[in-house]
């Protein structure tokens, strides 16, 4: 039977990333088709500004309008009874049901992140923020010229994915090639290690056609995705290639250290003519862990070298039995990667404990998910096996 295509309603939805397809009009997540079912008369909008005192949303590609936010969410971050840590507030991404005509519409329901893309932010005391919520693929983009660095897309890799798919985007390909015919190979090869099965793909981002069609995979109508990457690294670019126009304006880079110039208005939903959705983030340029990644999972090769060491607890240092120094000496693991997984799985345990620390002591932390009433036994960050 031939599907029914989507109301233009639902298609405005699916255009800034509601997640839905036009076999299946409802969102998979079955959280988010109870909370449906209970708001009738809600329709979703997506965040797309925080401001104080609330929000813009959008219900489309060409809407925006704002709503307050609920009491709990305004309270300052003084962690009493009901008072949401501020990475647990709705930010950019994530999805509310709302009521009522727009510029009059209440908040009735925040539907849960089904991924989020946070860091730690610099201070005195542990803090998160949240980059955006609800993403499907992060686009980690590094640049094929001098500023190529496979120690900082692994900490890219580390940080980003909080539930969404990384993939690393390799740009200026054509300049490389130019200059050497095996560098995209070269490249490719140092990164095979780090990526632990992550997609890798060379694009010249300039170029239009070829860009979108090495996304394509990960540019599906009703999906999100991000990029990040330093600055420079053709973010602009290629978000330009993939909205077929020139939408941003893109700085020249400063020949002096191959980094570019910032000079991108802000939109922060931007929808794709492939039918995915964009968010357009004020950046990651501090990449600080939240102390909630997963090392194992960005290092499984070390972990499970790590496993065979003679000593349960061996620090790979002096022991005797050491699988991880033995590798190393028979060039089987890159000690650069090596010294990246004891320094990052540092950092993310002293943000961890200071994490535990946190909570332990401000157990009233009420869990996102709902606007009111009971706490809700689903955190931030959790994904609901959405596909
Ligand atoms: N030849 C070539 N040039 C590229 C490619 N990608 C980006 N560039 C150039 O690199 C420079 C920087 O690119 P941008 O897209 O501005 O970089 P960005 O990541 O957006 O940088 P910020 O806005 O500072 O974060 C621009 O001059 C681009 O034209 C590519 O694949 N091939
Ligand atoms: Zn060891």
């Amino acid at each position: 039977m031939p599907v029914a295509p989507l109301t233009p309603e639902l298609a405005a939805l699916q255009a800034i990333g509601w997640p839905i397809t036009a076999e299946d009009p409802l969102p998979a997540d079955p959280v988010w088709r109870q909370a449906l079912a209970d708001h009738p008369r809600a329709r979703p909008a997506r965040v797309t500004e925080q401001h104080r005192s609330g929000y813009v949303v959008s219900d489309g590609p060409d809407s925006g309008y704002r709503v307050e936010s609920l009491p709990e969410w305004q309270r300052a971050a003084n962690y009493k009874k009901g008072s949401l840590a501020p990475e647990q507030r709705p930010g950019v991404g994530d999805w509310m049901l709302v009521e009522g005509e727009p510029e009059r519409a209440k908040v009735v329901a925040l539907l849960p992140r089904y991924s989020a893309i946070k860091r730690g932010a610099a201070g005195e005391h542990y803090k998160q923020q949240l980059i955006a919520a609800n993403i499907d693929t992060v686009f980690v983009v590094c640049g094929l010229d001098g500023d190529f660095n496979p120690r900082r897309i692994e900490r890219y890799l580390l940080l980003v994915r909080g539930g969404a798919e990384p993939v690393i985007v390799l740009t200026k390909a054509d300049e490389a090639l130019a200059a050497n015919e095996h560098a995209v190979a070269e490249a490719s090869g140092a990164l095979i290690e780090l990526a632990q099965g992550v997609a890798i793909r060379a694009v010249n981002a300039r170029d239009r056609e070829s860009s979108v069609a090495a996304m394509s995979p990960w540019l599906k109508p009703g999906r999100t995705v991000v990029l990040v990457g330093s600055s420079g690294a053709g973010k602009s670019t290629l978000t330009n290639s993939l909205l077929g126009n020139e939408r941003m304006k893109t700085g020249a880079v400063r020949e002096s250290d191959a980094r570019g110039r910032h000079t991108t208005t802000h939109r922060a939903l931007i929808p794709l003519p492939s039918g995915a959705c964009l968010i357009d983030t004020p950046g990651m340029r501090e990449l600080k862990p939240t102390g909630e990644e997963d090392v194992a999972e960005n290092f499984a090769d070390v972990e499970a070298l790590a496993e065979q060491c003679k000593f349960r607890d061996c620090s790979h240092a002096s022991e005797p039995g050491c699988a991880v120094r033995e590798a190393i000496e028979n060039g089987k693991l890159d000690p650069q990667r090596f010294a990246s997984y004891l320094k990052l799985s540092g950092e993310v345990s002293g943000a961890a404990s200071k994490l535990a620390n946190r909570r332990a002591h401000k157990t009233d932390i009420k869990a996102p998910g709902k606007p009111s009433g009971k706490p809700s036994n689903k955190s931030s960050g959790d994904k609901h096996g959405r596909r």
